[in-house]
């Protein structure tokens, strides 16, 4: 079974304006209600591509209950910590380009905490978590760490989708996966990168920093994998950007999914990308035709 872990939701409220005036009065266009969080959407595609998961993590007040009731709406088993604090609500700017404000969380308080560790505790080495987005200022910075240590002991595999020192620190602990986009990598090591060689050079030190497979995104210019035998490079399919709001989200589910039923890292590229591009190519989070619409136009070629 896969779990994802999000320790901070959102509803992603998405606001569309013709043009965007600061200090006036904006009306909206359109606008739409999402569930969101990161490991919320990886959820929903593996939902979508049939691969058992249930969402953990921290939902409260109102705004939790909209994401869990819209969850349940989709038949995705829930297993979330509830807290007294409201989940919190991003806003994703629509005006041509896009703009994200993203909420900073719930205060979640140390029993809080140790009740999502408690749930923790009881998956097996057959099991899959996936961590994903940012943690809550009140749960401190080391909180995936304490996260990590929980699925060492129980043998469960993890897959980690965060920036920076978190990051650098999980690899020794050899996640399943990592995805940083090309922007992230460069942070990660405090570089610039300029070309496709240096990505491949970064992206495989996090393969010796411990990484079992590294996928690197870069949007509409496809997308790497990294294994210790091989670099792919993945074309993306051809379409319209709707959304990319949780494309990345999607490309760790249709990889993690894939790759647990498989076990064929190019199979799960194959996917990863497809499904990070359906969802580009959408409104809302792909949906399964979409993906398999897209899948047959994903080239893969060995560099
Ligand atoms: N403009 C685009 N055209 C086609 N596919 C796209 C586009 N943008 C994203 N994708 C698809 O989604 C995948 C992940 O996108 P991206 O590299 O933007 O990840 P990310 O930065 O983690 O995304 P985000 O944070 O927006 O969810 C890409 O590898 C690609 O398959
Ligand atoms: O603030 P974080 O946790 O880094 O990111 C949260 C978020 O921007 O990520 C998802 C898209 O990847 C959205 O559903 C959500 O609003």
């Amino acid at each position: 079974m896969i779990y994802t872990i999000t320790l901070n939701p959102s509803i992603d409220y998405i606001v569309e304006v013709d043009e965007l005036k600061l200090g006036d009065l904006n009306r909206m266009k359109r606008d739409l209600k999402l569930p969101g969080g990161k490991g919320i959407n990886v959820s929903r595609i593996l939902n979508r591509l049939d691969a058992p998961n249930t969402a953990l993590g921290f939902v409260g007040g109102f705004s939790g209950q909209y994401i869990e009731d819209k969850l349940h709406a989709e038949h995705i088993s829930t297993d979330f910590v509830h807290v007294a604090d409201d989940t919190r609500i991003n806003v994703k700017l629509k005006h041509g380009e896009e703009t994200e404000i993203n909420g900073q969380g719930p205060n979640i308080s140390t029993e809080e905490a140790d009740a999502l560790v408690a749930k923790l505790s009881q998956l097996h080495k057959e099991d899959v978590v996936v961590l994903s987005g940012s943690v809550p200022p009140s749960l401190g910075a080391n909180f995936y760490d304490r996260l990590i240590e929980v699925c060492k002991q129980t043998g469960a595999e993890f897959v980690i989708d965060t920036t920076g020192p978190a990051l650098l620190k999980a690899l020794a602990d050899r996640p399943l996966l990592v995805k940083p986009n090309h922007h992230e990598l460069a942070e990660l090591f405090s570089v610039v990168i300029a070309s496709r060689e240096d990505i491949i050079t970064y992206g495989r030190k996090l393969l010796e920093l411990g990484a079992q497979h590294v996928l690197i995104s870069m949007a509409g210019d496809g997308a790497l994998l990294i294994t210790p035998e091989e670099v792919y490079h993945a074309n993306v399919p051809k379409g319209t950007v709707k959304n990319s709001v949780g494309a990345g989200d999607s490309m760790i589910a249709g990889f993690t999914g894939t790759l647990v039923s498989t076990h064929d890292p190019l199979e799960a590229f194959r996917t990863g990308v497809a499904s990070g591009s359906a969802t580009a190519f959408s409104d809302d989070l792909a949906t399964r035709e979409k993906i398999e619409e897209l899948r047959p136009q994903v080239t893969i070629v060995t560099l």
